[in-house]
């Protein structure tokens, strides 16, 4: 076993409502179990996520007590709430070596019935001007891509209209548009864009108000555009979170959910409720990456997914088993993640 730390550098700074995100760091978790080595990756996010000392002190200790009593032991003590990204990072390891014994690809492993060779995603197109959202949207669409993600939430809602109605206009009716506004709106304002994108065929907003607002996004929720939650999955259950009907999108991010085996879980749920699942990255690592695309490819017919964000990033920790084309991101059928370990590392 061993944990090592990285940075990564993003290529541009991700421009959000909540801020740009410029580097990822984390720890990469090796694990031998099963005559195997298991891949983990646990890259946390302010905000999202325990801070990186918590989670090199919690991914540490569970890799020892795995070591000394088992990985069911380790398990226990890994607790969703308090360390959402450790848990991933040790989950992602043990599943990695469990299906290369098993001889089946993760996604397999996570549904044993299940075969997928692609999953279709969405482009994640950051805050800027309306121009140059135009630009970055054209790009997209001519590298194949038919659904765009575009965030919104950093301008008045009058100047993300507009951004979003040029896009509209320059890439025509055949694309899918979403958007995320990364909490960032009254509900006076979130009432208004959801009202003036409904014209331009948004198919939905993610997060358009405060996390804790549930009541304002179950009045939302149900219309022309859609309403996705993503930070509110922070710190409500799922099961709140559908209970309330306060979603017609659900954004599963392994990362913030406690890693593949808990998103997987949380998406057949969300679908089994008539809510859509979504899954997306927090802009992580190759090795949380892929795993995060295995969830995806575990479900059936999943919506466009947030997994094209490798292209963000300036550097990575390997090379890339599940590349994007077309608008489809591969997935890889080897087992396990489906990624040699010793081409692998900071
Ligand atoms: O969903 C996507 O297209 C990419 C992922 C993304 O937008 C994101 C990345 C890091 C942190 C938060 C978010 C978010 O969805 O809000
Ligand atoms: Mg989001």
């Amino acid at each position: 076993m061993s944990i090592d730390e990285f940075s990564l550098a993003l290529s541009t700074p991700l421009e959000t409502a909540s801020g740009p995100i410029e580097t990822r760091q984390g720890l990469l978790a090796r694990y031998d179990h099963r005559d195997e080595t298991g891949l983990g990756e646990a890259t946390p996010l302010p905000g999202w996520t325990e801070s990186l000392s918590a989670c090199r002190s919690t991914l540490g200790r569970a890799l020892e007590t795995a070591e000394s009593e088992g990985h069911a032991s380790a398990l226990l003590d890994l607790e969703v709430a308090d360390a959402p990204a450790a848990r991933h990072g040790f989950t992602t390891a043990l599943f990695d070596a469990d299906a290369r014994a098993e001889g089946v690809p993760l996604y397999q492993w996570l549904d044993e019935d299940r075969r997928c060779e692609s999953v279709p995603v969405n482009a994640t197109i950051g805050d800027a001007d309306a121009s140059e959202t135009v630009e970055r949207a054209q790009t997209a669409v001519d590298r194949g891509f038919d659904c765009l993600k575009l965030k919104v939430g950093a301008r008045p809602v009058a100047a993300d209209v507009d951004r979003v109605r040029a896009v509209r206009e320059a890439v025509g009716d055949g694309v899918t548009l979403r958007a995320d506004a990364n909490a960032a709106w009254s509900r006076e304002e979130a009432v208004s864009a959801l009202e003036e994108f409904g014209p331009l065929d948004v198919a939905y907003v993610e997060q358009p108000l405060p996390a804790d607002d549930l009541d304002g996004l179950a009045d939302l929720a149900g219309g022309p555009v859609g309403v996705a939650v993503d930070e509110t999955l922070v710190d409500h259950r799922v099961a709140e979170v559908l209970e309330r009907d306060a979603a017609d999108v659900l954004i599963v991010k392994p990362m913030v959910l406690g890693g593949p085996g808990d998103a997987h879980t949380i998406a057949t749920r969300a679908r089994d409720a008539g809510v859509e699942p979504v899954v997306t990255t927090t802009v992580d690592g190759v090795v949380a990456r892929t795993a995060a695309v295995h969830v995806a490819a575990a479900i059936p017919d999943v919506a466009p997914c947030g997994l094209a964000t490798a292209e963000l990033l300036a550097e990575d920790l390997g090379p890339d088993p599940a590349p994007v084309d077309d608008g489809r991101i591969t997935v890889p059928q080897s087992p396990g993640l489906g990624m040699d370990p010793s081409e692998v590392g900071p």
